[in-house]
């Protein structure tokens, strides 16, 4: 009787401490909010009932009126914030005070996920940052670009080599082996054709190792979500061994490989041995200070660490590179008159014997106009955030506003999409309208209001790298085919309710017709 009445006792406890944590924004003077017990707002989220993206332009048109909204990621407070000009604060003026972005994975040391930049705090983050910077400057684009041109010509060629006026392409599929050969030859150094050698262990590796949709994965998100504390008393990791010993190996040896024959190539491994030799001739010099010297090793590479930073951009890149691609398929077949001027532009700038230049490619006003209005329409980071690092207070601007005070590790969201989707800054935001990037009407953008790549100082760090490889493969593309719905395009896209990023379900079918 007496252990029931405990039971008993220790439940009510539990269910006055979860409804206490969904009482945090109230406490902040904001006004109460229905929530879900535990789930808060992600209840639907979690059952893949609602997307992440439709959870959050719901609350973004609900609260048309307000700057900000208090939300509940399970018992995390987080603050949605909808005025650009608060974003602006958060990610530009007031960037010191708003420098993290929350963990995503649990922090293990040593594993794949370990080294992720968008992960890394403080300090780190700063270090870290200063060291990659250099790799995605435009003069290294431009080395790099002859790297993804190669990619961009076999992918090409793969359907050349087929003996059809038009032929039916699953995008998805095919757009993802085309990112994953790239990041293999920018990142990783291995030059492969992965729609011809489908199977080939470095690609399959790589899925497996990227892909969150399984059970065990979810369950990881899940424990991590509801307590980061048991999830690393656990030491609970996402990374399979077989995966990891996989990249370890293969980076190890691809190192001895250089080094011992001196091998110079123009990815981002060879740009990291570069740097952390240069590192390392320095560190060695005697005229630098002690401090001096250890605040270099700080800074210097393990071959985990680079392995890991390799895998980093592996995961960051491929999916959403891919999604966009196939995005700017579908919006290119649906849109023959924007397909045609941009063909008309692509054929003014090529020649059938020279490989298109950086310095062409870059000079392509229409192209630039629709990978922009790509990005705006379909941003497939559908949010980004950020985590309060120094006390930060919104001082009060509408009528029923109190200053906000905002606690050192307060997860903020700035809304990406619903933001490319409102009308107030976008008319007809479902309309694909490249012309709203020409030059002359380019300036009417609101601030804060584009913002695919993120913004300030935390923005993506291979925005430059992204549009460089879409502009390089639908150069080919377009150059040789046009792109044409056929019988199992679907006109409207449903998009994934399960996925965390904007991407549609299914495959992307369209046709390849070729032009001569
Ligand atoms: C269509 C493709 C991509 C999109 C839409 C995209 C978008 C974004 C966004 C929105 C952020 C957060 C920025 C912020 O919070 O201000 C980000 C961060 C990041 N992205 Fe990308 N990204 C793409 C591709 C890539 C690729 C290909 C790589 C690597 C090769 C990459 C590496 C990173 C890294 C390392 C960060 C973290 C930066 C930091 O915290 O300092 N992304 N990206």
């Amino acid at each position: 009787m007496l252990g029931v009445l405990l039971l008993v006792f220790l439940l009510m406890i539990l269910y006055i401490w979860i409804m206490e944590q969904h009482r945090y924004w109230v406490r902040k003077n904001m006004i109460s909010r229905k929530v879900v017990p535990i789930f808060g707002d992600f209840f639907l989220v979690l059952l893949g009932k609602e997307s992440f993206n439709d959870l959050l332009f719901r609350i973004y048109k609900k609260f048309h009126y307000a700057r900000y909204i208090g939300g509940y990621r399970l018992l995390t407070p987080i603050l949605v914030v909808r005025s650009p000009e608060i974003i602006k604060q958060i990610s530009v003026k007031e960037f010191g005070s708003f420098m993290d972005h929350m963990r995503l994975f649990p922090e293990n040391k040593g594993d794949l996920f370990s080294k992720n930049l968008s992960q890394l705090k403080g300090q780190n983050w700063r270090n870290m940052r200063s060291i990659l910077s250099p790799v995605f400057t435009s003069s290294k684009m431009k080395g790099m670009f002859v790297l993804i041109n190669h990619n961009s010509q076999s992918f090409v060629q793969h359907f050349l080599d087929r003996d059809h006026h038009t032929i039916e392409v699953q995008f998805k599929d095919t757009f993802r082996r085309y990112c994953s050969d790239v990041i293999a030859n920018t990142v990783f150094g291995l030059d492969i054709n992965s729609l011809n050698d489908r199977g080939n262990e470095f690609y399959v590796m790589a899925k497996n190792a990227s892909n969150f949709s399984s059970f065990r994965r979810k369950f990881v998100f899940f424990l991590y979500y509801l307590s980061p504390f048991i999830s690393k008393m656990f030491r609970i990791s996402f990374t399979s061994g077989e995966e990891q010993s996989f990249f370890v190996n293969f980076v190890k040896d691809t190192i001895s490989l250089r080094e011992d024959n001196n091998i110079k190539r123009q990815d981002i491994l060879g740009f990291l041995l570069q740097m952390r030799k240069q590192h390392n001739e320095i560190n060695d010099e005697s005229e630098i200070t002690k401090s001096q010297k250890s605040q270099r090793i700080e800074s210097d590479l393990t071959e985990m660490d680079i392995t890991a930073l390799l895998f980093s951009f592996y995961l960051a890149g491929v999916d959403s590179t891919s999604d966009g691609m196939c995005f700017l398929a579908h919006e290119l077949a649906l849109n023959p008159e924007i397909q045609k001027k941009l063909i008309e532009e692509i054929d003014r700038n090529r020649s059938d014997s020279v490989v298109v230049s950086h310095e062409t490619i870059s000079k392509m006003p229409y192209l630039d106009m629709v990978i922009s209005e790509l990005h705006r329409k379909w941003p497939i980071n559908v949010a980004t955030d950020r985590v309060v690092t120094k006390p930060y207070t919104i001082q009060p601007e509408l009528p029923n506003e109190k200053a906000l005070h905002l606690d050192i590790g307060t997860n903020i969201v700035i809304p990406i999409y619903p933001i490319h989707h409102d009308p107030k800054y976008y008319e007809e935001p479902d309309k694909f309208d490249p012309e709203r990037f020409a030059p002359e009407n380019k300036k009417n953008i609101h601030p804060f209001t584009y913002m695919p790549f993120g913004i300030g100082p935390r923005h993506c760090i291979a925005s430059r790298f992204v549009v460089l490889v879409m502009k390089s493969v639908f150069f080919y593309l377009l150059s040789h085919f046009e792109i044409v719905t056929v019988e199992k395009t679907k006109k409207l896209l449903k998009m994934n309710k399960k996925s965390l990023s904007l991407t549609s379900e299914g495959n992307f079918d369209l046709g390849l017709k070729k032009r001569r």
